[in-house]
């Protein structure tokens, strides 16, 4: 499913007017419908609404949706926040039809206003679109603000008016809908926070462009589907053994966070791989042994420290010669020389590399290193690591998460997991997908660990880094939402994750189309 930026939406609307031929008041048309159609499936004829129409088309799309939903017998009241003269050609056209037949409509002022917000029962967001530019202006505002504090359902059309469909900014004030019927394809403020809390629940709805216009507009970014996923997934061979399933070879669980190797270790057992082995600093070893029984372990040479040191990164290529693809990060621990560890790693290893958690922070001491590795590479950054990776400030990385992501991984020639609610995956070639999947009781030590597991797990299975990287993340959100389910979000643990991942892989595999 495509997500578009504004610039975008407006370029694949001007190019289905103008070189397809479709008039801009029939998309107009099947944009007021649709909404009208999702109102009619959610909520029984006889409610009454209320429509909040803005100047531009967003208020043309609820003129026509009053229409539909006043044939369909649902009590219907417009109000406008501008006087009819100052409407927009389409919406001044919209505007005509409803006079003609005989829907109600008032131009604003607070008194009416009041009196028919108090008397509806659903109210229709048609305020402000994709043309929206800055903070909304009076009387938008104080349109918003009465709105939400009536604690109505709100049906937004297209985008809540006051957000920001390119980024996910919310204006003061920002409708706070229940629902968002977005138009022809998602908007990107629509799966950026806080965006989508504002939105509700999102569903897009077709107007008439085809979906190809989409691509042909070079649309890079797209949201992961059940069903994509379930295609990614692959049977296992009959006659497969452990060797046709890859080896993973995990580096991490210093002394202090044992933990985390062992996780990321637990998980790529769970999520497939033939044979995982941890490598773990000499003296941690016993800390480590015997808790994951599938799990061999490396002890690694460390002077009785239980750390990592420089030097090490010779023993772990050597360890990790016959294995399939190598995950450095999990407990690593930080430590001098850490920026010369790393670098022999990224310039000597050969096959597929993951780097999470603190060898992100050992690579951000210098991020051109990447520059010399032409095997696959995988970062799983959590906005704190790729802030620092960029050298920018957490906030920064957040107010655009998509471009950093896409910059980034171009820029490196890598694929980039950059966590978070909308966990964002870009591909070296600017493809990026956003990631649905997940729940804040995710947001606990050991689950990024995880997924590192995972994707490591999936890439040793021989799947392409970044379908590796969709697949371990739409998973590892799913299952943390069923597991959700079951113990709820607040007793949520990473350990408990890995036991879910089967049952989660079944679940979504039964929704392939064979
Ligand atoms: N063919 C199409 O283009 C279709 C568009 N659809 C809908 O149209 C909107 C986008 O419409 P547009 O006219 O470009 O802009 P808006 O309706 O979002 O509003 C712009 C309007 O409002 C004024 N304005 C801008 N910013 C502010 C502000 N901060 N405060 C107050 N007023 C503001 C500005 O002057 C403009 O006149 C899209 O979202 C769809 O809903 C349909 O889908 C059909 C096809
Ligand atoms: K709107």
């Amino acid at each position: 499913m495509f997500i578009v930026t504004s610039q975008e939406m407006k370029s694949i609307d001007a190019f289905t007017i103008e070189s397809l031929g479709l008039p801009a008041r029939v998309l107009m048309e099947n944009a007021g419908y649709a909404v009208a159609r999702v109102i009619e499936s959610r909520y029984p004829k006889g409610t009454r609404v209320l429509i909040l129409a803005g100047k531009g088309n967003n208020g043309g799309d609820g003129l026509v949706a009053a229409r539909h939903l006043a044939d369909a017998g649902y009590p219907v009241h417009v109000i406008l926040a501008v006087a009819a003269a100052s409407l927009s050609g389409e919406a001044a056209f919209q505007y005509e039809r409803i006079q003609r037949f005989g829907i109600s409509s008032s131009m604003y002022d607070p008194f009416t206003f009041h009196r028919e917000l108090s008397r509806s029962e659903l109210i229709v967001d048609a305020l402000l679109g994709t043309g929206t530019k800055g903070s909304p202006r009076h009387p938008y505002d104080e349109m918003i603000v009465a709105a939400n504090e009536s604690r109505k359902p709100i049906v937004a059309v297209d985008i809540p008016s006051g957000l920001d469909a390119d980024n996910g900014h919310v204006s003061q004030p920002c409708i706070r809908a229940t629902c968002t019927v977005s138009l022809a394809f998602l908007k990107r403020g629509l799966v950026s926070q806080p965006g989508a809390e504002y939105a509700g629940e999102c569903v897009v709805e077709r107007i008439g462009i085809p979906h190809w216009a989409a691509e042909r507009h070079g649309v890079k970014t797209r949201l992961l589907t059940e069903m994509e996923i379930a295609g990614l997934m692959r049977p296992r061979h009959p006659s497969g053994h452990k060797g046709t399933y890859g080896h993973v070879m995990l580096v991490g669980s210093c002394r202090r966070m044992v933990g985390a190797g062992l996780l990321a270790a637990h998980a790529a057992v769970r999520t497939g791989a033939g044979l995982v082995t941890l490598g773990v600093p000499a003296s941690a070893l016993p800390a480590a042994a015997g808790r994951v029984l599938e799990v061999m372990l490396t002890p690694l040479p460390d002077n009785g420290t239980g750390e990592y040191y420089a030097d090490m990164a010779e023993e772990i290529l050597l360890a990790a010669e016959d294995k399939d693809v190598l995950a450095v990060g999990p407990g690593l621990g930080r430590f001098a020389g850490g920026e010369t560890f790393l670098r022999k790693i990224i310039r000597e290893w050969p096959k597929p590399l993951i780097l999470d958690a603190d060898a992100l922070y050992l690579l951000a001491q210098d991020v051109t290193m990447l520059r010399e590795r032409t095997d696959p590479t995988i970062l799983t950054p959590h906005p704190g690591e790729m802030a620092r990776l960029l050298g920018c400030s957490i906030a920064d990385v957040q107010m655009a998460r998509i471009d950093h992501a896409r910059t980034f991984a171009t820029t490196y020639q890598v694929t980039l997991v950059l966590k978070g609610n909308y966990t964002v995956i870009a591909h070296k070639t600017g493809d990026v997908a956003i990631n649905p999947t997940g729940n804040p009781g995710m947001a606990t030590g050991g689950t990024g660990d995880v997924l590192t597991g995972m994707i490591a797990s999936l890439v040793a299975q021989g799947y392409d880094p970044y379908e590796a990287s969709c697949l371990a993340v739409y998973l590892h959100g799913a299952t943390g939402d069923r597991l959700a389910e079951k113990i709820g979000q607040q007793a949520l643990a990473a350990g408990d994750l890995i036991e879910e991942i089967g049952p989660t892989w079944i679940e979504i595999e039964r929704k392939r189309l064979f």
